[in-house]
């Protein structure tokens, strides 16, 4: 049997092409079925896409490689007034010339960014606001980097230019006001070390600021070299920590750019630690202080100093004196005071009485300096300290101060004399601490005072209560006006002539609550030292005028009453006038009063005496020179002098039945008065024989314990003002 080869592979080659045709077309479907499926992927991911840039608030675009729009959110469509219809398509020449109304510089923003980059612009929107924008493009290129399409973005960063300016405007305001304040800030990272600091920080010391980083090693170098290793020292305990604190504080002199250094308060805290927990980041302030410092070294320098001689105080000679003294040392403490410095004040003026202080001073400072030191107590009360290994040497330095000090003064056109008195005692064995000799050594001056100044003494354990008496009876004089502790006895004078009584001497009195009877010998000299006289003085010319109203209300005529003047009293120029609306106030004649002023008191400033006793002339009082012959009076002066009578001193009087001296002087006292037509008064009379001698050779007037010793006023009243009598009869 014959195959029918050809129709057998006729039908195999048509089976197979059949079958291939069913692969093939199996094959083009499935491709197919994927490829639709892509698709379809793609659009929704390009739908998402583009759902997502439509919602985006900032105008986004899409330029295809020919720059015609292919795509445009709605922000965008806003931002530029056009619709996408209006956009997409086009080029953005094209949108320009089909829409003239666009704002002038809208387009170009866009357009400019041909690059790749990001723009900041002010673009003119089409409501008509105006904002800041920051337009960024991205070129995106195909696989050969040929130009496939740009993708912008525009945001609207006004709001942020403004709080960023705002930012600037507020840095610049707190530099300003950092400048002012003279406040400087800064910042230092110490791991990197980077230093930061604000202008206010350069300026304030006149540098230029640094921008940025600065140069902080070149900050420390501006230091002061006495100031520079306590500064490094806090810098050094807050970064090893050896500090337990965070913070750190210190005051340095800083260099300012003239040249001269100025202080400088810094304060500073460790912001951040790193993980050893060691300062990563610090803080710092600094405040230019030079005024509130140099304030405080003033107000330092007033409180160990006094400000008219410069010369150290009693405090800052305390601390020299715990510095200087060491065992075995021997050291002196000299009190100084000067004799009657307040009469210089009184009668030259205080500013000569300054310029006396100065040259003390100077003549101290010349004369103790390298060996002691020197310091003003106050007034016109000086310490020195002085070595006292040797007392030999001590005595002969002791007597130069002295010596200097007494010296002629030439000050301004006045030329005179002043004596210090001076206190010493002597550490260890007059005390061992400063108070206790500066105490000690008032008490020698003290002493050295009152027994007749210009001289110095040594501290004796006698002279320690004499001065305690002193301070005490100071303290009780203080309060004894207002306690009323004072009252006045009458002490009657009678005339050799007649024997009747023709005045008295009214004589102070202190009956002090806490201290007994104190004389008026051991009151007086203190309340004239402390210038209480005034108060004083004026309280007995108040009581006296008091006294005689009250005699003349009871009808009884008194006697002129004499009252002791002092010499503070007598320098207060307008004297006469309080005297004169004293007795005013009392409605008491003048001729009752007498003023006693002592031969001194009058001999001091002869001119002043004159015009201050003759103002009382005229008032009608009467004025007598008290202690006469123990001042010296010249005659030429005595003749001028408006007064009445003279007292003979009682010194003269005492001894004038033994001594012939006494007695010539007495007789020359009463001679001179009877020559200038005043009558004379022995003071101090005690015996008959004294009474006879003054009455033989012509004294008019006697006072003393022969008559009476002086009583109070009611005694006064009965035993001599009621009496009508002689108190002198021919055989007394
Ligand atoms: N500025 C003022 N000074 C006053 C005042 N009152 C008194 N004084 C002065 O105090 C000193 C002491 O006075 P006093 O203790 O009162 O002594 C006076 C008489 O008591 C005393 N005297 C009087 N007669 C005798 C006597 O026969 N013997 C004797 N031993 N003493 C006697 O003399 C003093 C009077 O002195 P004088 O003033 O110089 O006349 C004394 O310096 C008073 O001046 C006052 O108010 N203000």
């Amino acid at each position: 049997m014959t195959y029918p080869w050809g129709t057998i592979l006729g039908y195999f080659l048509a089976s197979c092409f059949l079958l291939i045709l069913i692969y093939v077309h199996i094959k083009i479907k499935a491709e197919r079925n994927i490829f639709f499926q892509q698709l379809e992927h793609s659009e929704n991911y390009k739908n998402q896409l583009t759902s997502s840039l439509d919602a985006l608030s900032d105008p986004m675009w899409i330029k295809g490689k020919d720059q015609t729009y292919i795509y445009c959110n709605p922000a965008f469509e806003q931002f530029i007034g056009l619709s996408k219809l209006e956009i997409i398509g086009y080029k953005d020449e094209e949108i320009q010339s089909q829409h003239a109304q666009l704002s002038q510089n809208i387009i170009p923003t866009i357009t400019s960014n041909e690059e790749t980059g990001t723009t900041e612009e002010y673009v003119c929107l089409p409501c008509g606001n105006v904002d800041y924008f920051q337009v960024s493009t991205e070129r995106i290129y195909d696989i050969s980097n040929k130009l496939f399409s740009s993708v912008g973005h525009a945001q609207k960063i006004t709001l942020f230019i403004e709080r960023e300016s705002e930012l600037v405007d507020a840095e610049i305001r707190v530099n300003e006001a950092l400048k002012l304040t003279k406040v400087g800030i800064w910042e230092w990272d110490v791991s990197k070390d980077i230093w930061f600091a604000t202008p206010s920080y350069f300026t304030m010391l006149g540098y230029a600021p640094v921008e940025g980083m600065a140069d902080r090693k070149a900050e420390l170098e501006k230091i002061h070299p006495e100031d520079r290793q306590h500064v490094m020292d806090s810098i050094n305990n807050i970064l090893t920590s050896k500090s337990e604190s965070n913070y750190y504080k210190y005051q340095a002199r800083i260099r300012h750019i003239d040249g001269n250094y100025r202080w400088i308060g810094v304060r500073c805290i460790v912001t951040e630690f790193d993980q050893e927990d060691k300062p990563a980041r610090m803080l710092g302030v600094r405040i230019d202080i030079d005024e509130i410092q140099k304030a405080h070294d003033q107000v330092e320098w007033l409180a160990h100093h006094d400000s008219l001689t410069k010369l150290p105080n009693r405090v800052a000679l305390n601390k020299t004196f715990h510095q200087i003294i060491k065992p075995n040392t021997k050291i002196a403490l000299l009190f100084i005071d000067l004799d009657h410095f307040k009469n210089v004040n009184d009668t030259l003026g205080h500013s000569i009485g300054d310029k006396l202080l100065l040259t003390v001073a100077d003549r101290m400072r010349t004369l103790v300096n390298n060996i002691g030191y020197v310091a003003r107590q106050g007034g016109d009360e000086f310490i020195i300290l002085l070595p006292a290994d040797n007392e030999e040497c001590l005595i002969e330095k002791t007597c130069a101060i002295k010596e200097a000090l007494s010296a002629r003064y030439n000050i301004d056109q006045h030329q005179f004399f002043i004596t210090p008195s001076i206190g010493v005692s002597l550490y260890p064995r007059n005390g061992e601490d400063f108070d206790t000799l500066y105490q000690r050594a008032d008490a020698a001056m003290y002493h050295a005072k009152h027994t007749g100044r210009n001289r110095y003494a040594f501290f004796t354990e006698e002279m320690q209560a004499i001065s305690t008496r002193a301070l005490t009876l100071g303290n009780a004089l203080h309060d004894a006006l207002e306690r009323q502790e004072f009252s006045l006895h009458y002490q009657p004078q009678i005339s050799l002539i007649t024997g009747k009584i023709i005045g008295a001497e009214a004589l102070i009195r202190w009956h002090s609550l806490e201290l007994g009877h104190v004389s008026p010998g051991e009151f007086i000299p203190l309340a004239e030292e402390s210038g209480q006289i005034l108060a004083i003085g004026e309280w007995v010319l108040r009581e006296t005028a008091r006294q005689l109203k009250q005699w003349l209300e009871e009808g009884i005529t008194p006697v002129r009453i004499a009252v002791n003047l002092s010499y503070a009293q007598f320098q207060v120029n307008d004297l006469p006038a309080i005297v004169a609306a004293i007795l005013n106030e009392y409605a008491v004649p003048a001729q009752y009063l007498e003023l006693e002023l002592t031969e001194r008191i009058a001999t001091k400033d002869p001119e002043h005496t004159i015009t201050i006793l003759e103002s009382f002339q005229q008032l009608g009082i009467h004025t007598s020179i008290d202690d006469f012959g123990t001042g010296y009076s010249s005659l030429s002066y005595l003749q001028r002098f408006p007064v009445y009578k003279l007292k003979i001193d009682q010194s003269f009087v005492r001894n004038m039945t033994t001594n012939t001296n006494d007695q010539v002087i007495v007789g020359t006292i009463i001679l001179l008065a009877q020559q200038l037509g005043m009558t004379t008064i022995a003071e101090g009379v005690e015996t008959k024989a004294q009474l006879e001698m003054l009455y033989n050779i012509g004294c008019d007037d006697i006072q003393g314990y022969y008559i009476s010793r002086p009583i109070p006023a009611e005694e006064f009243k009965i035993g001599f003002l009621q009496k009508k009598q002689r108190f002198l009869v021919a055989q007394d």
